[in-house]
């Protein structure tokens, strides 16, 4: 940091205390403009990502959670995905979106979000827009808890008072109880997660509970389904590949003027589903 000293020493400058002290604040006020330029890109493009997605009925999980709580890791494990997962404070700056495919074909994207902490300053809130911004706009939020650390509670509760500040409120949750391999009593962990609701007990290191976080993902996805009964046309096939990639099959039924398909599908969806709708209005 200080690598200009020594030039600034050697030019003999009069009053060289004061003239540092300027150049330091310009060094600093350059890189400030620059940063803020570079955030302002980086929130660019991942608007311009999440419109071109807005055009795909893709459901968005988000992952959230205190720092070091294993949200990367548990990216990293369910899609393969190569993101930085390290035992320190804030790994992840960047959001990373990946595609999940489930055991039972049904996908969904999953974002890796920078971590919280304890008394988020607001200007701090501010600089992680880009990431935050993300949040706002999943179909539901994963809260990742690093349930073998002593203060698990106090590290919700503070994920919860920045979540009451991103008015995320009508969002659904699913709470991830994580790292339930290094719990003091990892059985006693689970049963605990058993009986409360939305709260899933996983290992994102050992793998251990991830069949039942994706079940349970699938789950709360389809509570913001919307329920659509459509005869689609045999020439539109790929409607059909999307509602069974992306919504919840309950039946099809192959007629001679399409296939009928009973299911629930994300809202975005049905809209676009809707003249196949009215086609099964008698
Ligand atoms: N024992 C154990 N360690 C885990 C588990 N999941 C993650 N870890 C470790 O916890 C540390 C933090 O993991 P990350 O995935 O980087 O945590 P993060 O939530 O992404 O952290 P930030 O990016 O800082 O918000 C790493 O050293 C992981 O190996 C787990 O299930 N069990
Ligand atoms: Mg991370």
């Amino acid at each position: 940091m200080w690598t200009h000293l020594e030039r600034q020493a050697g030019g003999r400058v009069k009053g060289m205390g004061e003239k540092q002290i300027e150049v330091d604040k310009r060094i600093l006020r350059d890189q400030i403009i620059v940063l803020k330029k570079e955030l302002a890109s980086v929130r660019k493009h991942r608007k311009q990502y999440r419109n071109r997605r807005g055009s795909v009925p893709v459901p968005v999980v988000s992952l959230v959670g205190y720092t070091n709580a294993g949200k990367s890791t548990l990216l990293n494990r369910l899609t393969g995905a190569k993101v930085l997962a390290e035992d320190r404070l804030f790994a992840t700056l960047d959001p990373t979106t990946r595609r999940v495919q489930m055991k039972n074909g049904n996908e969904f994207l999953l974002t890796d979000t920078v971590g919280f902490i304890q008394k988020l300053p607001t200007t701090l809130v501010a600089a992680f827009r880009a990431t935050l911004e993300e949040i706002s706009e999943s179909s539901l939020l994963v809260h990742v808890v690093d349930i073998s650390h002593p203060l698990a509670e106090q590290q919700i509760d503070a994920v919860d008072k920045v979540l009451a500040e991103l008015d995320v409120a009508s969002i659904p949750k699913l709470m991830v109880w994580n790292k339930v391999d290094k719990a003091s009593d990892p059985l006693r962990t689970k049963f605990e997660a058993e009986k409360r609701e939305d709260t899933i007990c996983i290992s994102a290191l050992s793998g251990d509970g991830l069949d039942e976080f994706c079940n349970a993902v699938q789950d709360k996805l389809k509570d913001s389904m919307v329920w659509v009964e459509a005869l689609i046309p045999f020439d539109k096939g790929e409607f059909l590949s999307t509602i069974h990639q992306f919504g919840v099959v309950e039946r099809t039924e192959y007629t001679e003027n399409g296939t009928m398909v009973r299911a629930f599908v994300p809202l975005r969806f049905a809209r676009l589903l809707t003249p196949m709708r009215q086609l099964c209005v008698p």
